[in-house]
């Protein structure tokens, strides 16, 4: 992805190279001096959420074949949890997130960020938020990584030597301490995605969108960069939306999962609420008494979602999560099937993302 000339001049500070309609909207284009935040709800109300959509639509092209990129969602997010923005490609979630960010104008709803709305252009807005899309932010390759860090500080309006102990925190977090004075072009790849990351908190943003943050990381480097985004949500109160095919990335870092589909959310709700809906449980029966003839029957009546004949015994595996496994139990009597193993099989957010989208993760949503 390239870097903006928006960066430059303290909008929010990533935007995609490859803006495909031009009615994307150029934040920057606006009085960069409006920096009063007078717009802010009082302070003695209920501090604002971090991220307020409300009723946001953007089609892309006229006709036949335009597309209906983001369709009347409404979402909320409060300050310092961890959302995971999920979805097939082509669902809608970049351009939701670049709505957010003001990179492109919604036809309907508003956005508002910190209270403050985002399609007023000011700068107000974007003072407090800074993303990572579409894998990497481009850092400076010949830079440091610690100057990169200054560098952004510096563009986001922050006095980078008023941070230093915040870029040796991040630089100690992230495993790059040694690194700190390494040109960036010298890192491998995994390390220059830690220092997009790095780059994209170094000037204090309170709100930050990462698109796909452990994409090309090895396991290890993962999972430290999982750790780190829970401990700065919890202990420096940083809200986090990511945007991830990864499911364990979002099963592990995110309090609440919103999934899209079509434009549109298909679901919101905690990660145990996800997982926890009993109904689509899958209950696995082993018995000798199987047979083609005895499934085809339990198909008449339940959800079969695998039959392995060759098994020994033979298992069948059926939708009957709650009270369905009561109707189960009678089915396999009155087949005369004994069982000689019960099993339930509990869904994870890759079952619970294909029943709500309709497709795989990493599928295409239309
Ligand atoms: N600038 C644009 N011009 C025209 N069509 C666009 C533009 N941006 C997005 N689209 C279309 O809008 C739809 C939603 O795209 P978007 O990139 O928001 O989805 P996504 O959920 O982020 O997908 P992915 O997971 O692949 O990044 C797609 O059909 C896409 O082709």
């Amino acid at each position: 992805m390239a870097r903006s000339a928006a960066s430059e001049r303290g909008g929010p500070r990533e935007r995609d190279a490859s803006e495909r309609d031009n009615s994307e909207h150029d934040a920057s284009e606006h009085d960069a001096s409006e920096r009063d935040g007078s717009r802010r709800a009082d302070p003695a109300e209920s501090p604002p959420a971090a991220l307020e959509i409300d009723g946001v639509s953007k089609r892309f092209g006229d006709g036949d074949e335009s597309v209906l990129a983001v369709d009347d969602v409404t979402l909320t997010v409060d300050r310092g949890s961890v959302v995971g923005l999920l979805g097939p490609n082509g669902a809608g979630k970049t351009t939701l997130i670049k709505c957010a960010l003001g990179i492109v104008l919604p036809d309907a709803g508003s956005v508002r960020v910190f209270g403050t709305d985002v399609g007023d252009g000011r700068r107000a807005a974007y003072a407090d938020v800074d993303a990572m899309l579409e894998g990497a932010r481009n850092d400076y390759w010949r830079l440091t990584v610690r100057e990169n860090l200054r560098y952004f500080a510096t563009i986001s309006g922050v006095d980078p030597d008023s941070v230093a102990s915040r870029h040796d925190r991040l630089l100690d977090r992230l495993d790059l301490a040694d690194k700190a004075d390494t040109p960036v072009r010298d890192l491998s790849r995994g390390m220059k995605q830690k220092v997009s990351l790095a780059s994209v908190l170094a000037g204090g943003a309170e709100l930050v969108f990462l698109d796909e943050p452990t994409l090309g990381l090895d396991v290890e480097s993962a999972r430290t960069l999982r750790a780190e985004l829970r401990r700065l949500a919890a202990e420096e109160g940083l809200t986090i939306v990511v945007s991830s095919h990864d499911m364990t990335t979002i099963e592990a870092v995110c309090d609440r999962v919103v999934m899209m589909a079509n434009g549109r959310i298909v679901a919101d709700d905690t990660v145990e609420a996800l997982l926890g809906g009993a109904d689509r449980d899958v209950v696995r029966v082993a018995s000798p008494d199987l047979d083609d003839a005895v499934v085809a029957g339990l198909r008449e009546r339940f959800e079969v979602v695998g039959f392995d004949p060759d098994a020994r015994p033979p298992a069948v595996e059926v939708v009957a999560g709650g009270d369905r496994l009561y109707d189960l139990t009678d089915a396999l009597r009155e087949a005369g099937v004994t069982p000689a193993a019960v099993r339930t099989l509990q869904p994870d957010l890759e079952d619970v993302f294909l029943d709500r989208t309709g497709t795989a993760p990493g599928g295409e949503s239309r």
